[in-house]
């Protein structure tokens, strides 16, 4: 399998503050990945390096085989990456389709490209609600709609930060479902989140960042079987 992000060696800072030191992550094609570790470790900062928004200052973030350290968010995302941010950031003023068809994309030149039928069947709820717009839905729905997004531009890459927060527990059970069936489907996806009992389920292998640094990398296998790991690491 070959590598379809592999990210070596990056340091990024805010300003003086020095954040990632020697970050690594490599993620194969057709893989889940997970980024894990207690709040402020730098998930989301490495997330940020990745898709161009914060720049690292060294060390090397190879997409598709091409060198993107130093190329824009936006020419990233039209390489065929797409993130569903933490906070979700869907349009208050657009509908839930007009959401969905805004930034519809066929970035991965699939045959079979995701359509708003395909995105319904995938979170029925979506389509009860496709004429309301983004700010009457619930942080569920919302959450939905903001992976539908990031699927219509069919991205070789799918990003999730925090996939699942202050979702309520039904509803972050239709997010692991909604994760596994894209594996299934072949979808590569890094997912950052807190719920190591079903990421293990669900995700090929972790990264753990502590302070910036990676901690631990390994397949489900070893990290559900170590839970010490867990109370060090994660605070689970
Ligand atoms: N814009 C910023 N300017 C300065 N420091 C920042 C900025 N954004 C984040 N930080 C700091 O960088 C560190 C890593 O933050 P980051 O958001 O990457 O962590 P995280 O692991 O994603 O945690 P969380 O789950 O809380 O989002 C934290 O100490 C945070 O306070």
């Amino acid at each position: 399998m070959s590598a379809l992000l592999d990210v070596a060696g990056v340091h990024t800072s805010y300003g003086s503050s020095k954040i990632l030191a020697d970050v690594g992550l490599t993620i194969a094609e057709g893989q889940v990945a997970t980024l894990l570790g207690r709040n402020g470790m730098g998930k989301t900062t490495t997330i940020r390096s990745v898709l161009g928004l914060t720049q690292a200052q060294s060390g090397s973030i190879r997409f598709r085989g091409h060198a993107i350290e130093r190329l824009s968010a936006d020419k990233i995302a039209r390489m065929g990456m797409a993130v569903v941010p933490e906070g979700r950031r869907i349009f208050a003023n657009l509908s839930v389709e007009e959401n969905l068809v805004a930034f519809s994309a066929n970035r991965n030149s699939t045959r079979e490209p995701w359509t708003l039928d395909g995105i319904y069947d995938l979170f029925p709820r979506l389509k009860q609600r496709r004429r309301n717009m983004g700010n009457q839905l619930s942080g569920g729905e919302q959450q939905m709609l903001a992976i539908g997004r990031a699927l219509m531009t069919n991205p070789y890459l799918l990003i999730l930060d925090e996939a699942t927060e202050g979702l309520a527990p039904l509803i972050r059970e239709e997010i692991w479902a909604c994760l596994s069936k894209l594996r299934a489907q072949g979808q590569t996806i890094l997912v950052v989140d807190k719920y190591v009992d079903r990421l293990v389920t669900i995700a090929d292998c972790h990264t753990i960042i502590e302070r910036g640094k990676v901690v631990w990398k390994g397949p489900s296998q070893a990290l559900a079987d170590d839970r010490m790991l867990w109370e060090r690491y994660i605070g689970v």
